[in-house]
C-alpha cells in the first residue's frame, strides 16, 4: 500500500538513487566534507553534530537553486566545457548583500545534460573557476522532478490552479512526487559536501527544492538554514488539495527562516500552518515566528529587488544606445507599451492583447498610434498547456492586425525568441508604457527594471538632445495579483481578468500629462532604487543571524520518520529523565509522593473512551499498596467522573478540578477549597458563553463545579481562535468585580475562583 510505505520515503532514498544510475560523486579535493550524524529516531543531538573547525576563518554562504547562475557551453570540436557567470541573475546579485569577507557557494543543476564520464572534470572545473557545486541529475530523474512534478504540478498549483480535469494539469502522481523527494536529497547532499564550518549558512531557493531543510536538518540538527519562495503561496484552500501538503509543511519548518514575497503569501502560509498543523504563530517585536516543536521558526516579509547598477552599466553599452535610436527610428511617432514575459500559461499575455483590441475598438483616435511589442522569453518546460497559451497569444496578434493595423502599422508586436540582454533593456528605454499583466506571479521584476532603464542617465539623455526632465518619465500597468503590485502606488493596477478593465488602464497611460508621468516616475525610481537586490539579500541574511542566534541557546532533541523528522527544542535546564537513576532513587526512598496527571499522561489524548483500562487500575493499585506510597491522581476532571473511574482503588488520593477537591482515600471526606463557595459570577458567565457556543460550530461549555470551560478545539481553527479572543475581552469587562480570573489556555477559555495571595 502506498501510504504505508511512505513514511520512509528517505530511507528509499538513498538506496533508490541508483535507480537513475546516480552515484554520489565526491567533490573536489577542494571542498572538505562535514561530519555527519545520523543518529537513532530520538537522541540528543547538543553538541553531538558539531562540525570539526575548518582552517579557514570565511564566513560562508552556500546558496542553493534548481539551477546554477551560469550559462554553459562545450565545445564540439574539443570537448571542452566553458562556463560563465551570468551577471543578470539574481542569485549572483545577491552576493552583494553579504558582508565583503563571505565566500558564496552555489549549489544547483546545470541547463544541460553532462555524460557521467565528464562529470567528475566538470565538477572540479565549475568549483575552482566559479565555486558551484553541480548536482548532476539523470536525465529520467530531471524529467520527473522538474518537468514533470515541478512544472506540470507544483507550479500550476502554486499559482493556483487545480488540475480539476485531466487536460487541466497534470494529476498528483505520486511516482513523481518520489522522483522530486530523490532529485531534494540530491541537492541536500551537494549541500551537506559544502558545509564545513559551524558559522556556515544555506539558503535554500524555491519551489523546486523545498524538502532540502529536512534532508539538511536530519543530516545536522543545528544546520543554519534560511529558505526563500520566489513563487506565490496559494491560498489554504488551494494548498489543503496537495496529498503531500503536510510534508512539504514540515520540512519547510525544518528552515530557521523562511521567506516569501509578499504579505499575502506568508499569510496563507501560516494559514495552512494554523489550518493544517495546528500551529500558533505571533508576532514578537516586529518578526513573526511559528512555534515548531520549541523552535520558533521566523517568517520574512521581503520582495525581491533589482541589481540597479548592472543595469546601469548595461544601459551604457554602446550596443544598448544604437538598438535604443534602431528602436525609435521604427517607432517614431508611435506610443510604444512593452510586455516582457516568459512563455506562460500565467502571464496573461492574450489577455493583454484582448485589453488592446477591446481599446482600438472603442478609440479609432488611437489606432495607427499605439503599438504593444510584446517580448515572449522562450519558456522553460514544455507542455501542451504552454502551446496553446502560445498560439493563443499569435492567433490574437494576428486577429488585431489583421483588424487594425496596416501596411505601415502593425499594432502588435511579438518578439517570440531569445533576445540578448541589452536589446531587452534597449526596448525599456525606448517605451513609454510597460504593462505586466499576469494572472498569478511571485514577484515579477520586470516594471523594477523597466523603471531603472528609464531613469537612464546623462548619455542617454545627450544623445537623444533631450530636456532631462522629458525623459525621466515611466508609466507601469500592473496586475494585481503580481507580488510587485504593492510596491508600485504609481501604476495602474489591473484586474487581468477584466478585459474592459485592461484596456481603460492602457487608454488611461496614454492619457497621461508629462507631470504625471514624472511624478509617478519618480516615486517607483525612489523605491526601486532603495530596495535592491543587496537590500533584499542583506535583510534576509542579518535575520537569518538573528533567527539562529535565538535558536541555538536551547537543547535539542530529534525524532520523526522519513519526511516527519523534526528537531525538537527544549529549555537550556532539561534533563531527559534517566530510568537508572529514577529506579534507583526509587528503591531508595522511605516515602514516596506520586503525582500522577490524567489525561495525556495515564490515558491518551487521542483515545475517545477516557475511563481507565483494567491494566492502570491495576498498576495504580500495586503502587498505593506499597506502604511507602502517597499516590494521588491530579487532574482538570470533576470529581463525579474520577470518583466513579477510581472507585475500585481504595488508597488512591485525588485531586479534582486542578486541586479544588482534595480526598487522600476513597474513605475520606472531600476537602472543597473555600473559593468555590461563591459562585454567582456563572450566573453572569454562562449565558454570556452560551452565545459564543451557539455562534461558533463545534464549540461546548464544560460546567465544573469550580469553574466555566469554553472548549473550541473541535471549531475551524482560525474562526475558533478570533471568538477565544474576543470572548476572552468580553468576559473580563463583564466580570471585572467578580472574584474570578479569565484566563485562555490551549483551545479553551477558562472562567475560575482568583485565589488571594497574600503579601
Ligand atoms: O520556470 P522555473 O525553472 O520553475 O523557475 C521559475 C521562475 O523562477 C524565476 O522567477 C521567480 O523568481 C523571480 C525573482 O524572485 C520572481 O520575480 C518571479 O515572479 C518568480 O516566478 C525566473 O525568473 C522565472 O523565469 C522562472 O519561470
Amino acid at each position: 500500500m502506498v501510504l504505508n510505505s511512505y513514511p520512509n520515503l528517505l530511507d528509499i532514498c538513498g538506496e533508490d538513487v541508483s535507480d537513475f544510475q546516480q552515484p554520489l560523486r565526491s567533490l573536489p579535493c577542494t571542498v572538505t566534507s562535514p561530519s555527519n550524524t545520523s543518529g537513532p529516531d530520538w537522541e540528543s543531538s547538543n553538541g553531538s553534530d558539531l562540525v570539526g573547525s575548518a582552517p579557514s576563518c570565511l564566513k560562508r554562504k552556500i546558496v542553493a537553486a534548481n539551477f546554477l547562475p551560469l550559462n554553459c557551453m562545450k565545445d564540439e570540436a574539443t570537448g571542452e566545457w566553458s562556463f560563465v557567470m551570468d551577471d543578470n541573475q539574481l542569485l549572483v546579485q545577491l552576493k552583494d548583500g553579504f558582508p565583503i569577507d563571505n565566500e558564496v557557494i552555489y549549489v544547483g543543476s546545470l541547463n544541460v545534460q553532462v555524460h557521467p564520464s565528464e562529470q567528475d572534470q566538470v565538477s572540479q572545473k565549475l568549483f575552482k573557476e566559479h565555486i558551484c557545486i553541480p548536482t548532476f541529475l539523470p536525465a529520467d530523474l530531471q524529467q520527473q522532478f522538474y518537468h514533470r512534478f515541478c512544472k506540470q504540478h507544483l507550479w500550476p498549483l502554486f499559482h493556483y490552479m487545480l488540475p480539476v480535469c485531466h487536460d487541466k494539469g497534470e494529476l498528483f502522481d505520486r511516482s513523481l512526487f518520489q522522483a522530486y523527494v530523490r532529485a531534494n536529497k540530491i541537492f541536500a547532499d551537494k549541500v551537506m559536501e559544502a558545509v564545513t564550518l559551524n558559522d556556515d549558512y544555506v539558503w535554500v531557493h524555491d519551489y523546486h527544492l523545498m524538502l532540502v531543510p529536512t534532508f539538511l536538518r536530519k543530516k545536522l540538527h543545528q544546520i543554519k538554514v534560511g529558505f526563500f519562495l520566489h513563487s506565490p503561496f496559494p491560498s489554504s484552500e488551494i494548498y489543503r488539495t496537495l496529498p503531500v501538503r503536510d510534508e512539504i509543511l514540515k520540512s519547510l519548518l525544518n528552515a530557521d527562516l523562511i521567506g516569501f514575497q509578499t504579505f499575502d503569501y506568508a499569510r496563507h502560509f501560516l494559514s495552512c500552518c494554523s489550518r493544517l498543523l495546528g500551529l500558533n504563530y505571533e508576532s514578537k517585536r516586529g518578526h513573526i515566528g511559528i512555534e515548531y516543536f520549541g523552535r520558533t521558526v521566523s517568517l520574512k516579509i521581503l520582495a525581491a529587488g533589482v541589481h540597479v547598477g548592472r543595469l546601469e552599466s548595461m544601459l551604457k553599452l554602446p550596443a544598448t544606445m544604437s538598438k535604443v535610436q534602431e528602436i525609435e527610428n521604427i517607432y517614431r511617432g508611435k506610443l510604444v507599451i512593452l510586455g516582457v514575459d516568459d512563455m506562460d500559461i500565467f502571464k496573461g499575455i492574450s489577455l493583454k492583447l484582448l485589453g488592446l483590441e477591446l481599446l482600438l475598438k472603442r478609440t479609432p483616435k488611437l489606432r495607427g498610434k499605439v503599438v504593444i511589442v510584446q517580448i515572449v522569453n522562450p519558456a522553460r518546460s514544455i507542455g501542451k498547456d504552454i502551446e496553446e497559451a502560445n498560439n493563443e497569444a499569435i492567433s490574437v496578434a494576428q486577429r488585431i492586425n489583421d483588424t487594425y493595423g496596416s501596411a505601415n502599422y502593425r499594432p502588435v508586436v511579438l518578439i517570440d525568441y531569445l533576445i540578448p540582454f541589452y536589446e531587452k533593456i534597449a526596448y525599456y528605454v525606448a517605451s513609454d508604457c510597460c504593462i505586466v499583466n499576469a494572472v498569478r506571479d511571485g514577484m515579477n521584476l520586470i516594471p523594477y527594471e523597466y523603471t531603472v532603464c528609464r531613469q537612464g542617465n546623462e548619455e542617454i539623455d545627450k544623445l537623444r538632445g533631450a530636456d532631462k526632465s522629458s525623459l525621466h518619465t515611466s508609466t507601469l500597468i500592473v496586475s494585481e495579483f503580481v507580488g510587485c503590485s504593492p510596491s508600485l502606488s504609481g501604476a495602474f493596477r489591473v484586474n487581468p481578468w477584466s478585459v474592459e478593465d485592461v484596456a481603460d488602464a492602457l487608454y488611461s497611460a496614454t492619457d497621461l500629462t508629462q507631470y504625471e508621468k514624472i511624478q509617478r516616475h519618480e516615486k517607483h525610481y525612489r523605491y526601486v532604487k532603495s530596495h535592491d537586490v543587496a537590500y533584499w539579500a542583506r535583510s534576509f541574511d542579518q535575520d537569518l543571524q538573528r533567527t539562529c542566534k535565538e535558536q541555538y541557546s536551547r537543547r535539542c532533541w530529534t525524532t520523526g520518520f522519513g519526511l516527519n523528522f523534526r528537531v525538537i527544542a527544549l529549555s537550556p535546564g532539561f534533563r531527559r529523565l534517566s530510568l537508572e537513576l529514577f529506579a534507583s532513587s526509587y528503591k531508595k526512598a522511605n516515602k514516596r509522593v506520586i503525582f500522577l496527571d490524567y489525561d495525556g499522561t495515564l490515558v491518551p489524548q487521542s483515545s475517545l473512551n477516557k475511563a481507565p483500562s483494567a491494566e492502570l487500575i491495576s498498576i495504580l493499585n500495586n503502587l498505593c499498596n506499597d506502604t511507602k506510597n502517597i499516590v494521588f491522581v491530579v487532574s482538570g476532571r470533576g470529581r463525579n467522573s474520577l470518583c466513579e473511574w477510581f472507585d475500585s482503588c481504595e488508597n488512591l488520593g485525588i485531586a479534582a478540578e486542578h486541586g479544588y477537591f482534595i480526598r487522600w482515600s476513597r474513605a475520606a471526606e472531600w476537602e472543597v477549597s473555600s473559593l468555590c463557595q461563591c459562585s454567582e459570577w456563572k450566573l453572569i458567565a454562562d449565558p454570556i458563553m452560551h452565545v459564543y457556543t451557539e455562534t461558533t460550530d463545534g464549540s461546548s461549555i464544560e460546567r465544573k463545579e469550580s469553574a466555566l470551560v469554553w472548549h473550541y478545539q473541535n471549531t475551524d481553527h482560525d474562526f475558533g481562535s478570533c471568538q477565544a479572543k474576543e470572548l476572552v475581552g468580553h468576559l473580563e469587562r463583564v466580570l471585572a468585580n467578580e472574584p474570578v480570573v479569565v484566563k485562555r489556555g490551549h483551545q479553551i477559555v477558562e472562567v475560575k475562583p482568583r485565589v488571594c495571595t497574600i503579601s
